[in-house]
């Protein structure tokens, strides 16, 4: 395996890095009449990591097929890696998937079933020591599979996907089940793996899991595209604002007179105020409300600024429900 991916005989590194590695287009999928993928656009730059994020049924694993040949699109056009989307076969050589899971000899060691799942792909056995450390397993890899943890089960199957050097890495759902600390080391190992220009997609229903390992997030509900872009420009649709409370009602009430005394923008909460921060600086606008409430003698037990969390904002996107 290169540390550094090299540019393909006859490409030029300029266009590599150019071209997206994922560009599709109107992506659909239909079962009957039912749509279950509904005209999604897709573009992954060389070496980025993306998120599909959406609820259970949102057509993630759908998107993942169709980029794989499992499942043939009902319409969309695009590229990946270059190649036609109608015809996997010229491009899945430079595609590791996870999908659905990883299926492994319980009796045979991490080291084995690498060895097994090598020699069955014809790929160079050679870069199993290197694969074990990418996705962390060195030290247990003589360990058999069924000793291991779900987080280790799944970076192993992540490992069965790097044998053949992909340069497009597609992962479903892998920190699905496992423990946060078994998240984090997925999310670190999927950082390496990017971090050696390949290019990585990877699934969740909870943007919690990927929100600090993608460089950008495609949203999904009920088959259709609601957000495609970097993490920090989701749309929110609640204000940002600075929460206040006083000590007791008479605190309140004097709270009450300084904010609409001051022009600001208060709504009033069962248990304080909520100032809305506007295009402002949030810290300036929390240290002027505190000063303010010392000059006036209000007792405050609380001040602080709340911003509508990244995890709210894909909920406003998608709603709550599961539609599997
Ligand atoms: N072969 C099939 N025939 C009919 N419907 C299907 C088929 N495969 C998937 N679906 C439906 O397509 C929709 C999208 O499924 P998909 O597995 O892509 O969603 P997902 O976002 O990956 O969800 P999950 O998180 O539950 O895996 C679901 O409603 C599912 O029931």
């Amino acid at each position: 395996m290169n540390a550094q991916k090299q540019t393909r005989p006859g490409h030029n590194a300029r266009d590599a890095e150019r071209v997206d590695v994922v560009a599709v287009t109107g992506l659909t999928k239909r079962y009957g009449r039912r749509t279950v993928v509904d005209g999604v656009d897709l573009h992954l730059a060389r070496g980025s990591i993306t998120g599909l994020i959406g609820p259970n049924g949102a057509g993630k694993t759908t998107i993942m097929a169709m980029l794989l040949g499992l499942v043939r699109p009902t319409s969309g056009r695009g590229t990946v890696l270059g190649h036609d989307l109608s015809r996997p076969g010229d491009y899945l050589s430079r595609v590791g998937a996870l999908i659905e899971g990883p299926a492994f000899f319980g009796n045979l060691s991490g080291r084995d079933n690498l060895h097994y799942f090598a020699r069955l792909g014809g790929h160079n056995r050679g870069v199993i020591p290197e694969v074990l450390e990418l996705v962390g397993l060195q030290g247990r890899e003589g360990d058999p599979y069924r000793s291991y943890s779900l987080g280790m089960k799944q970076r192993l199957g992540i490992g069965a996907a790097l044998l053949g050097d992909p340069e497009l890495v597609v992962l479903d759902e892998p920190t699905n089940g496992v423990d946060p600390a078994g998240m984090r080391d997925i999310r670190a190992m999927v950082r390496r793996i990017a971090a050696q220009g390949r290019t990585v997609l990877i699934s969740s229903h909870l943007l919690a899991e990927l929100e600090h390992v993608c460089d950008r997030v495609v949203v999904l509900d009920q088959g259709g595209l609601r957000y495609s872009g970097a993490l920090q420009d989701l749309p929110g649709s609640r204000a940002e604002v600075i929460l206040l409370r006083g000590l007791d009602t008479s605190d309140n009430d004097a709270l009450g007179r300084m904010l609409s005394g001051r022009g600001l923008a208060v709504e009033r909460r069962a248990d304080g105020f909520a100032v809305e921060v506007g295009r402002g600086d949030p810290a300036q606008l929390a240290g002027e409300l505190s000063r303010c409430a010392i000059e006036d003698g209000v007792r405050l037990v609380e001040l602080h600024h709340q911003r509508q969390s990244l995890e709210d904002r894909v909920l406003d996107l998608v709603g709550t429900g599961t539609r599997s």
